[in-house]
């Protein structure tokens, strides 16, 4: 947490972008104040194991601490949305119960969430057990105001997706080249590659406005920097057999007429 000032002072913002920063407690939350934040993210977990792990605190304590940090932010006219980490499975705990998830999504609301988005920390998850789930949260919220966040770990990332599109949920969490993970759940990759997302919502005639060629390359650019291959595997057929721009624009003008 202690080099997030450095990202928000080091990035270039562009217009129209969302930028929230996870903030566990007040204390981080008066560091982030001073980079010109527009928007808040509060994560509690799903279990105490992860709880622990990731926060040091109960789930109860961490409720505590993001709702002091939810009313300050919005006190200061700030945006505030809510994560949820191992809604599904735990590194720990194992299964986690969808009613304890409902639970949890209905305080991050009532602290004044205006999304709450729904993660798949480890990867565990399946279309069957995004069903459950999505039945008990869909007690106490709206899809509208949902969002997923899966981690392909186990290569259900993307039959998890469908599974939560199913129920009207329209946004989703995804990473450049499946960048990311988490420090406390080991071995989990990282979340849902944007790519792989894209190409996969081209195919079911969804329109994104995202240019696929311009984003292939964002992910190779960032893949090569970083030393790491990329997670997605649209990222990886096209790199491997289509050298060029051209060929690479031809397969996503072939998806993009799907429709
Ligand atoms: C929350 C703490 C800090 C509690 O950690 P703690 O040890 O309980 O905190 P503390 O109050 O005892 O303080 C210990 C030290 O941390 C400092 N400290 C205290 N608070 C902050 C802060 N906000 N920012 C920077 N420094 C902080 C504090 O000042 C002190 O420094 P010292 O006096 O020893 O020099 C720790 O547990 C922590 O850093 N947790 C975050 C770990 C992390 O980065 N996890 C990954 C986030 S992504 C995620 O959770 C998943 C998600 C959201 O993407 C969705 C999903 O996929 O599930």
């Amino acid at each position: 947490m202690s080099d997030g000032t450095d990202v928000m002072k080091t990035i270039k913002r562009s217009p129209g972008v969302n930028y929230p920063v996870l903030i566990p407690n007040l204390k981080g939350y008066e560091t982030a104040m001073k980079c010109n934040i527009e928007e808040v993210a509060i994560f509690p977990a799903g279990s105490e194991g992860f709880s622990q792990k990731n926060l040091n605190c109960s789930v109860e304590e961490g409720l505590k601490r993001f709702k002091e940090v939810a009313v300050q932010a919005i006190k200061d006219g700030l945006r505030v949305r809510g994560y949820i980490s191992c809604v599904v499975g735990c590194p720990y705990d194992g299964p986690i119960h969808p009613k304890g998830i409902a639970k949890i999504t209905e305080e991050l609301f009532a602290m004044g969430c205006y999304e709450v988005s729904l993660g798949d920390t480890i990867g565990v998850g399946t279309a069957g057990s995004v069903q459950r789930l999505m039945r008990e949260v869909l007690k106490v919220a709206k899809p509208e105001n949902l969002a997923l966040h899966f981690h392909d770990t186990y290569g259900q990332g993307l039959s998890n997706l469908l599974a939560g599109l199913e129920f009207g949920i329209k946004t989703v969490d995804s990473s450049i080249s499946g960048l990311g993970g988490c420090p406390y759940a080991r071995g989990a990759t990282g979340n849902l590659a944007t790519e792989d997302l894209v190409y996969f919502l081209y195919g079911l005639g969804v329109n994104t406005d995202i240019d696929l060629v311009k984003l292939i390359e964002a992910g190779r650019y960032i893949s090569n920097f970083l030393g790491k291959m990329t997670e997605s595997r649209v990222n990886r057929a096209l790199s491997d057999r289509f050298k060029n721009h051209s060929d690479i624009v031809k397969i996503a003008a072939c998806t993009s007429q799907l429709n």
